[in-house]
């Protein structure tokens, strides 16, 4: 793999310091980087040295290192690069430590849709629900969790009524041969904040750290979910609204992400 600060979309990646008042918690930081990772673990999304995340904090891109046990890194294993001066700032110091071949594939998730967190992980329902669903999209309606997930369009959360819509791509020998399905992906689904990939995984991404995290959670339950729904033949997708309780929680969907410019 050539070096990461001479990927193209990297080279193009700004940051849009336009977004202010952010509805975040806080930066992220390596320390908070490398608890996130064990959280993942703990989750089973990053077992056998799966799974990465890249996220952008301040003029600053982190990376998770390639083939690392994830739950065990430590904040001098972070890749971090300067996004105006295209640098690398910090890099494990052992050199054949490689950051995480997902990297140019946040690299241009990053570009395309602004968004500042990428999280890939290897949860078991990511794959199974693949497996299950035959086609090239995941959908699910009628659920509490939709409200968890941010819309690109409308710049809030979905509604519980919504219809969620994830892309399957297939999956391939290389994290890297995931680049054309997943710009296929981001041209095609202008409203995606994930992708599964089949046998594989899952990426989400978002506007923060925090909704990415919550929207990777979110999303993590909702497979598991259908899952068992799939097993009982229960539709994952139903018809008629509620409109009612979607009225209700408008002041709650404009709240979950306020602050936050569509992507
Ligand atoms: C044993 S995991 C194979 C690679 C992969 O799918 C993955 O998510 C981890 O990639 P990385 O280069 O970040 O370790
Ligand atoms: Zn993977």
């Amino acid at each position: 793999m050539t070096e990461f600060v001479n990927d193209a979309n990297f080279k193009e990646l700004v940051m849009d310091t336009s977004i202010e008042n952010r509805n975040d918690e806080g930066p992220m930081t390596l320390e908070n980087f490398t608890k996130l990772m064990v959280q993942f673990y703990d989750l089973g999304w990053m077992r056998g040295s799966g799974g990465a995340m890249g996220c952008i904090s301040g003029n600053e891109l982190m990376i998770s290192p390639s083939a690392l046990q994830k739950e065990r890194i430590e904040k001098q294993d972070v890749f971090v690069y300067d996004i105006s001066q295209k640098t690398e700032v910090q890099r494990p110091a052992n050199k054949r430590i490689a950051v995480s071949s997902c990297s140019v594939l946040f690299s241009l998730i990053m570009k395309e849709t602004g968004s500042e967190c990428v999280i890939h992980t290897h949860s078991k329902s990511a794959n199974f629900i693949t497996q299950l669903i035959k086609g090239d999209t995941f959908e699910i309606s009628h659920q509490e969790y939709i409200k968890g997930i941010y819309d690109p369009f409308s710049g809030k959360a979905l509604k519980y009524s919504d219809t969620l819509t994830i892309p399957i791509i297939e999956n391939m020998p290389s994290e890297s041969q995931l680049l054309e399905p997943i710009r296929g992906v981001l041209e095609n689904h202008p409203q995606a904040i994930a992708v599964l990939v089949r046998n594989h995984g899952l990426f989400v991404w978002g506007p923060t750290w925090e909704s990415t995290k919550i929207m990777t959670e979110c999303i993590d339950y909702l497979l598991e979910l259908a899952i068992e729904m799939e097993k009982m033949s229960i539709p994952l997708v139903k018809e008629g609204g509620f409109e009612k309780e979607d009225n209700l929680s408008e002041k709650m969907r404009t709240l979950l992400f306020s602050g936050v410019a569509s992507v």
